[in-house]
Formats: structure tokens, sequence, C-alpha cells
């Protein structure tokens, strides 16, 4: 029978009777240690581990002289595996854009049993996003910072490797919205990032494809601890919902690149995330709250990490996870800032974020897409004055005649609101 970290965690909950879906915190039990997973079985004892080391990804991303996780690496109280050659980053045998062999096949995440024909005409049509992103051309861009990469106008100009950018296809984008026309190459070019987006703007692809790309060409070797694993990148994110959101689309980004994406979030069984980690991990997504579950329980460490994206970081802080954030990124194992390369996403800028741009971030470029912090140009404000009474017949002739003329990919939202005296 297959046992795994999950699978241990599973039966500890239930002898414990714990129904606590966080499961307990701490270290793990001992005893534990025989548990040898399957990787790792039928194979020959591990000489003496060399020194963990990175290469520099040949995206132009020149981040060099770390010398990997500190001596006090977390993992786990087991012994460390490193990457050989051949192996590359969570036990996905290749990021050349070739399938697995004598693993799990890769499930399709574009839904569709023959992806490469249809990869033909995905340039006729585009996605049907609802998003009108031909009014995105006249949106306004700020950049500011030293020497800043210029923009790109088609992802052909874009070396992302023939893998991605067949999944570009596959995604039906014909060309870049203006966040990842700035963001991409400034990304590429290695360069800590700041940026100020609307939601729907395609911020998403704009982190998810340098990261994707840099770890493609990286050649990380990753450590393997018996229990811990080391991903390369991490997506934080405030929600359940915007974590799955984002692991769904970075699927897709990263068909058959090799590169491992998988999602943790609170609210969900454990077990099932561990899981998945379990069998590899390149990309993490997460919410913070169950990161640093996870990082508690010495299932993950930070100590590899190349990316760190944080996504909606001000609806982060909002919900309060401001020490949950500071925790993860300054006091665990991470490497840091200058080291790693950061992108901060965030559509307002208050004091508070400000201060975690200055901590989080180095020799950053801001970009501001769109006015920030006033509304946009894609949004058309109306007014009526109507006596009181007719309040409720003009909404029910406006949603009528919504409902009869479509919406034409553009959404309708209705405030009401009357006068001192009452409404
Ligand atoms: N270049 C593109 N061409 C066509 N469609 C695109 C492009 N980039 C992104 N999209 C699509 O636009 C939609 C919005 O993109 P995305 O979710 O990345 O935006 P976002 O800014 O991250 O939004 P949110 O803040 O809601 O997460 C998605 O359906 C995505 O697939």
């Amino acid at each position: 029978m297959r046992t795994s970290w999950a699978d241990a965690v599973a039966a500890e909950n239930a002898a414990s009777g714990s129904s606590n879906i966080n499961g307990p915190r701490g270290a793990p039990r001992p005893g534990r240690s025989s548990y040898m997973p399957p990787h790792l079985r039928n194979r020959p004892p591990a000489l003496d581990p060399p020194a963990p080391s990175y290469s520099s990804p040949t995206s132009g991303n020149d981040r060099l002289g770390y010398s990997g996780p500190p001596s006090g690496l977390r993992s786990g109280g087991s012994r460390l595996d490193y990457g050989h050659q051949g192996y590359v980053g969570g036990g996905w045998s290749s990021r050349g854009g070739g399938r697995d062999i004598g693993r799990e096949r890769e499930v399709n995440p574009f839904g569709n049993n023959d992806v490469d024909n249809e990869t033909e005409h995905a340039f006729d049509e585009q996605e049907n996003t609802g998003i009108n992103f031909d009014a995105y051309e006249d949106i306004p861009v700020e950049t500011s910072g030293e020497n800043v990469p210029p923009p790109v106008n088609t992802f052909a100009e874009i070396d992302l490797g023939e893998a991605l950018n067949l999944n570009i296809r596959r995604c039906k984008y014909v060309k870049p919205t203006p966040v990842q026309r700035h963001a991409i190459p400034i990304s590429l070019a290695g360069r800590d990032l700041m940026v100020s987006a609307q939601t729907g703007s395609g911020k998403t692809a704009a982190f998810c494809f340098p990261i994707i790309s840099g770890i493609m060409r990286g050649k990380f070797a990753q450590p393997r601890g018996y229990r811990t694993v080391y991903p390369l990148a991490l997506i934080l994110s405030p929600t359940r919902e915007l974590s799955m959101q984002i692991h769904e689309e970075a699927k897709k980004f990263s068909y058959q690149t090799g590169v491992k994406v998988v999602v943790a979030y609170g609210g969900a069984p454990i077990s099932q995330q561990l899981r998945e980690l379990e069998r590899g991990v390149d990309i993490l997504v997460a919410t913070p709250g169950r990161l640093v579950d996870l990082l508690e329980r010495a299932k993950v460490s930070l100590g590899m990490i190349r990316y760190l994206a944080l996504d909606e970081a001000d609806r982060m802080l909002d919900m309060g996870f401001e020490p949950q954030i500071r925790k993860i990124v300054e006091q665990m194992d991470m490497p840091p800032r200058g080291v790693r390369q950061t992108l901060l996403f965030s559509a307002t800028f208050p004091k508070e974020i400000q201060r975690l741009a200055s901590d989080f971030l180095s020799n950053y470029i801001f970009l501001a897409i769109g006015r920030v912090g006033s509304s946009t140009d894609l949004i058309v404000q109306r007014v009526e004055f109507v006596h009181e009474s007719d309040k409720r017949s003009l909404l029910m002739d406006l949603l009528h005649a919504q409902k009869a003329n479509g919406v034409h990919g553009k959404q309708a939202d209705f405030g009401i609101c009357g006068n001192k005296e009452g409404s």
C-alpha cells in the first residue's frame, strides 16, 4: 500500500481524533524518518550530497553568487538528495517540452484531447474573455526606475521558449496586454518590479511567463528531503479562489514544459495538498496562512526560491496577512532580496504597501498601468435623475433593455442613491 506524508498526516489526524483541517502544528513525530518516499525506493544509498548550488538562468537574470540555502537548511531532519544531471525540479523528468517518461501523464489543462491541432487555429480567434482588450491600447502607462527595459508589442519579440510559446497560442492570446508588454521584458531582465494594474488586465500571465521561462532555462538542481520540498517560485495570493484561478492559468502556461505547479490554500484538507506537493513542485501558489502551516510542519522549504510574486498585495494586507507575509519572506529560509527576484502587484499603494515594497524589493522598477486610484477610462458613467416614485420602473427598464440588447462584452453596474431626506 502506498504511504506518503499525506497519508501519514491523515493517519495522524485519525489517530489523534483531530478533525482540525489545519492539523497539529509543530515538528513531525520521530519514527517516521524510516519512511522511504516512492522516488527514492530501489535506489542505492545516496553518497554525501554536494553543496547545493544555483546555476543562473540564461534569461538575463544575473542574480549570481548565492550559494543556496543556509547550512541550517530545514529538511525535516532528513538527509537530502540533490538534483543530478537529468533530474530537473520536482521529479518531472524534462523541461525541454517533452513528456515525462515513467511518470504520471500530465493532465491536459486545455480540456480538449487534440491540443496540437487546436493550436493551428489558435491565432484565428481571440479568446472570449469578456474583456475589451482593444480599449486597453490607449491606457496610460508610467514606468520609473533605473534602466527600464523597453516594452514589446508582440509575444514573438520575447524569447520565452518554444513550449511556453505553444501554450500562449493554445490560450489564444494573440498579443500581449499592456501590463504584459511592459512587465514581461522587465522581469525577464531579472529586475524586481512593483506593478499597479487593474483587475482583469492580464497580470497572471505577466508574472507567470517570466517565472516559467526562467525555471525552464535555469537548470536549477533542487535538493530533495524525505519530507521537504523546495519550490523554485512562490506566488502568494490573498484567497483560495484567486489561488485556484492562478493555479489553473499557470497549469495551462506550463503544460508540457516540465515545470510543475501546485496550489495550497486554507479551508480545505491539507492531506490532499501534501500529496500533490510530494509529487514535486517548481511553482507553489499559496495563501499566506496555509503556507505558514506547511513551513512550520517543515513540509516546504523556501531555501531554493528564485522568484517571489505577491498578487493583490493590498488585499492581503487588508485581510490582516502582513505578519504571515513578513514571516514567510523575512523570517524563514527564503533567499534575501537581490538574490531572489520579487514581483509585487497591488491595485493601491497605501503606506503599508510602500513599506512592504521597500523591505522586499531591490532596485526595483515601478510600473503603473492606467491611473492609480481613479476610475478607469474603460468605465462610462451615466447619471439619470428621476422622481422618487419612478426609480423602480426606471431600473426595471434598464435591466430589460440590457437583457434584450445583450451586454456585448461589457458589464453594467447600477448604483441607486437618494437625497438627504431619504431614498
Ligand atoms: N494577452 C492576452 N490575450 C487574450 N486574453 C488574455 C491575455 N492575457 C490574459 N488574458 C485573459 O484575460 C483574462 C483576465 O486575465 P487575468 O486573470 O490574468 O487578469 P488579472 O489581472 O490577473 O485579473 P484578476 O485580478 O482578476 O486576477 C483571463 O481570462 C485571461 O486568460
